[in-house]
């Protein structure tokens, strides 16, 4: 079975491009301004308008209050929620049936005893993102290029949820990670940048391509 691929924090036009040539399932765009992704809601909407059907439109949001996502799904197209920051299940669950789109949220792991925290969000979430723990103190909750021990996710195939793998994926280590963790989605973003915010077309195709995709 293929490796789904979302490729996070596209910023122009060309990551579009780049993406879909890739076979990306889903693209996403940040709204969080501390990161060099962040777009604006006009940029975003211009760049949603360019996705073909078929691949999954992802606004990915950090503690966002629903005036804020109340604006952002009014100006963008959008399939997918993704909740990158402290939301609790309830908040989860909230947001959910408040705006009538599917959620992914996102779990930071760092050790085992933080594999807890996806049994918390399974119930709420529609997806789950599995991500590394930031380093305390960073600027930003997600993005930052980490990867976890993906030791810790091997052999556990009980969660009832859809997730993807996230955090520090790279060209290079991508099949090695799908390897140890069974992940059949992932996530990437500053793994296939030349520089941060700037997507690189030929780190997407051999990101791709080391899944054995397009
Ligand atoms: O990409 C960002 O700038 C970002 C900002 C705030 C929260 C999350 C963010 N990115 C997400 O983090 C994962 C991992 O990123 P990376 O591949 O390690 O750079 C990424 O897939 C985004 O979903």
């Amino acid at each position: 079975m293929d490796t789904a691929i979302k490729f996070c924090g596209l910023t122009r036009p060309q990551d579009i491009d780049a993406a879909v040539a890739a076979g990306a399932r889903y693209v996403g765009f940040v709204f969080f301004p501390k990161s060099p992704r962040n777009v604006s809601l006009e940029t975003a909407r211009a760049l949603a308008l360019r996705v073909p059907p078929g691949v999954a439109k992802v606004a990915l949001t950090v503690d966002a209050d629903d005036a804020a996502l109340d604006a952002l799904l009014a100006a963008v197209p959008l399939d997918l929620l993704q909740l990158h920051g402290h939301e609790s299940p309830a908040r989860v669950a909230e947001v959910r049936a408040r705006h009538g789109l599917p959620v992914m949220k996102a779990v930071g792991i760092a050790e085992a005893a933080d594999l807890a925290e996806i049994d918390r969000y399974q119930p709420v979430a529609d997806l789950l993102l599995i991500d590394a723990k930031p380093p305390r103190g960073a600027d930003l909750p997600g993005g930052n290029g980490l990867a976890f021990d993906w030791r810790l996710l091997a052999g556990r195939k009980y969660w009832t949820k859809p997730w993807l793998l996230a955090g520090g994926l790279t060209p290079a280590n991508v099949a090695e990670a799908v390897r140890l963790t069974g992940a059949r989605q992932v996530d990437v973003s500053s793994g296939v940048e030349s520089a941060p915010g700037i997507k690189d077309a030929d780190r997407m195709a051999a990101f791709a391509a080391a899944l054995g995709g397009a």
